[in-house]
């Protein structure tokens, strides 16, 4: 339904933000002519060009006659889109999936503006198909789905060229960028170039969930080969074929990529998505003091886990200090789900004052090899501060089974980052029936939906209806019978990221601390009410993704002040940042962000 009221509202916020004038722009004026306006779909108005612009941009002719207005553009794509619903009715799941995902691409690569608007106006729609599960299926098609080039490629041919690459992006400015080199796409392994699709769909969610201006994001694809036989072997292929690099090869790749974009535009924000798990952390280590950066499956997955941990605790009516003593165990030693222990060990040993050894103590790590104690061979060192001393809970040895720690340990939260579909089976959700808390939590977290750990059904079927459920992808809530619902929490680090990249930005900071990320997750936990609570809601509705960023983005930025790491952003200073109250500081942030209305592309008379 077309959204007035707030059509209206984004008008009037647009003048008021000339206070601060950051991220809309002037009246945008064109320089091209004809159909590379049309084929441009930034500039495209389609059907839409008001009869001056078509006069005056030699656009008379190209077009129908009649003019239409945003509003019956956006009914009649609305409703293309519903009765694509109506006529794929009972086809197989991924078909229509796909159908959906190739009918908003094509708006995607005809009109921006209104592919943007269609998006933030039906975002729980819109989200599972160009995020996850649907983007998952994109990847694994993309070479037969690729029409178009969206973002740019860099490869290991292009080595020492890529400083003179990155100017080949026609956008004068970019604010954020999503890197991937396509090694661990959500759980499906190693896409090669075909895992493009992560940062297209991430920088989609940037656009509708923080107004990042969608001129100025870049999605890019590292692509330093595959080790996948079966693209290598694909005659289809797009990327290279060849193994993928390692050691300084590798590593000489992406240290020339990271040069080439801090020289061009030195105050972007470059998040890494979807490596493995080795990359992942190495190149985290490296940059984050250097630049402007994030990982988003160790930090941002870490934030949302710890919010929704948080929030577990006031689910069952306890204190939030009583967090440290919730046992948690964590299926999957990867980068995600070390990422979360880190950052849970970390807020555990603040809220005791016991210190991070101690504060180790109630938290189990399960890998594919089972539980990782310090008798493990070749102990990773990433994982190796979570190792548990052999016997330090009964019976439990090195390598124990999943369903061994359940039982002995009755855990309080059971956490899956495993990529592992149907990990937690029967026995194991039958297991959670026993645990030491009436309200144990069950937090399927990986992607996409086929590699979830369980269903939301089987968890509240198998461990019980007063479990809390969270999943990384979208599951529809269960019907417990008797009016009762079991309410599925989406689990998925798109409710942080892109508020700590908008508030990365807004701020100015030349870096990503450690408590610009731990505000972020405090604000999430707080951001829901105890009523909400009382009904196992630990995550917002996605339908006020915008307001949560808003608030998530000025944590952000109020945490990079205190730290005396903001330099400020466009006209706007550090010691205007500094003079901001909190509620300033979302007005402030809600009031930068990008909202698609069409621009003039000529001046008035
Ligand atoms: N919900 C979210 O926001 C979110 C965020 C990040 C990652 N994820 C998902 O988490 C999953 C893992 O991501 P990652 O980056 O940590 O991957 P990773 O490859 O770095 O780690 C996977 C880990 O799972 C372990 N594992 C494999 N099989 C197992 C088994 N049978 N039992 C127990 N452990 C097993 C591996 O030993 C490894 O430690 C992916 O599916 C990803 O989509 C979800
Ligand atoms: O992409 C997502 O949906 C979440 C996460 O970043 C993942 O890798 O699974
Ligand atoms: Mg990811």
């Amino acid at each position: 339904m077309w959204k007035a009221a707030r059509f209206a509202a984004s008008r009037l916020s647009s003048r008021s933000t000339r206070r601060f004038s950051t991220a809309i722009p002037a009246p945008c004026i064109v320089h091209k002519r004809g159909a590379d306006i049309l084929h441009d779909p930034w500039f495209n108005k389609d059907t839409g060009f008001p009869l001056t612009e078509r006069d005056r941009l030699g656009l008379r002719g190209l077009l129908p006659p009649r003019v239409i207005s945003f509003e019956q553009q956006y009914a009649r794509f609305m409703e293309s889109y519903r009765s694509l619903e109506k006529n794929t009715k009972g086809q197989p799941e991924g078909v229509v999936a796909l159908a959906k995902w190739r009918i908003l691409n094509r708006l995607h690569d005809r009109n921006e503006t209104l592919y943007y608007r269609v998006l933030i106006d039906n975002i729980q729609d819109f989200a599972p198909i160009i995020y996850t599960p649907t983007v998952g299926l994109v990847c694994q098609n993309y070479s037969g789905l690729f029409r178009r080039p969206r973002g740019m490629y860099f490869s290991a041919k292009d080595k020492g060229e890529m400083m003179s690459m990155i100017y080949n992006w026609p956008a004068h400015q970019v604010d954020m960028i999503v890197l991937t080199d396509g090694s661990r796409i959500l759980g499906l392994g190693d896409l090669g170039v075909q895992g493009i699709g992560i940062p297209i769909g991430k920088l989609d969610m940037y656009v509708a969930a923080a107004g990042i201006n969608p001129q100025r994001i870049l999605p890019v694809m590292l692509d330093v080969g595959t080790n996948n036989q079966k693209l290598l072997e694909d005659r289809l292929y797009l990327g290279l074929r060849q193994p993928r690099l390692e050691g300084e090869e590798y590593i000489s790749i992406v240290d020339e990529f990271m040069e080439a974009v801090h020289t061009r535009w030195p105050k972007a924000i470059v998040q890494f998505e979807d490596f493995q798990m080795k990359w992942a952390f190495e190149t985290l280590q490296r940059y984050r003091k250097r630049f402007c950066t994030f990982n988003d499956d160790i930090q941002g997955t870490a934030g949302v886990a710890l919010a929704g941990l948080l929030g577990t605790v006031r689910v069952q009516g306890r204190p939030l200090s009583d967090f440290a003593k919730q046992k948690i165990v964590v299926v999957g030693a990867g980068s995600a789900g070390l990422g979360v222990l880190n950052m849970a060990v970390q807020a555990v040993a603040r809220m005791s004052g016991n210190g991070e050894a101690a504060a180790k103590n109630n938290f189990f790590l399960i890998d594919k090899d089972g539980l990782v104690t310090k008798e493990r061979n070749n102990l990773d060192p990433m994982a190796a501060p979570f190792a548990k001393e052999p016997g330090a809970i009964d019976g439990l040895r090195e390598g124990a089974s999943l369903l061994e720690v359940v039982k002995k340990v009755k855990p309080h939260v059971l956490l899956g980052l495993s990529g592992v579909g149907g990990v937690f089976n029967h026995e194991v959700l039958k297991a959670m029936q026993e645990s030491d808390s009436t309200k144990p939590a069950i937090f399927a977290m990986s992607n996409p939906t086929m590699n979830a750990e369980c269903t939301a059904e089987d968890a509240f079927k198998h461990a019980g209806e007063s479990i809390v459920f969270g999943s990384g992808s979208p599951f529809d809530n269960v019907d417990l019978g008797n009016g009762k619902v079991g309410h599925v929490n989406q689990a998925n680090n798109m409710y942080l990221f892109p508020g700590i990249g908008l508030g990365a930005l807004l701020s100015g900071a030349r870096i990503i601390s450690d408590g610009m990320l731990q505000a972020a997750s405090e604000c999430l936990a707080s951001y829901i009410t105890d009523v909400d609570i009382q009904k196992g809601i630990l995550y917002p509705s996605i339908d006020c993704i915008r307001n949560i960023t808003a608030e998530v983005g000025a944590a952000v930025l109020r945490a990079a002040v205190a730290e005396e790491l903001a330099e400020g952003h466009c006209e706007v200073g550090p010691r205007e940042l500094m003079n901001m109250c909190k509620e300033e500081t979302v007005e402030y942030v809600s009031r930068s962000m990008w909202f698609p209305v069409y621009s003039p592309l000529v001046h008035e008379k």
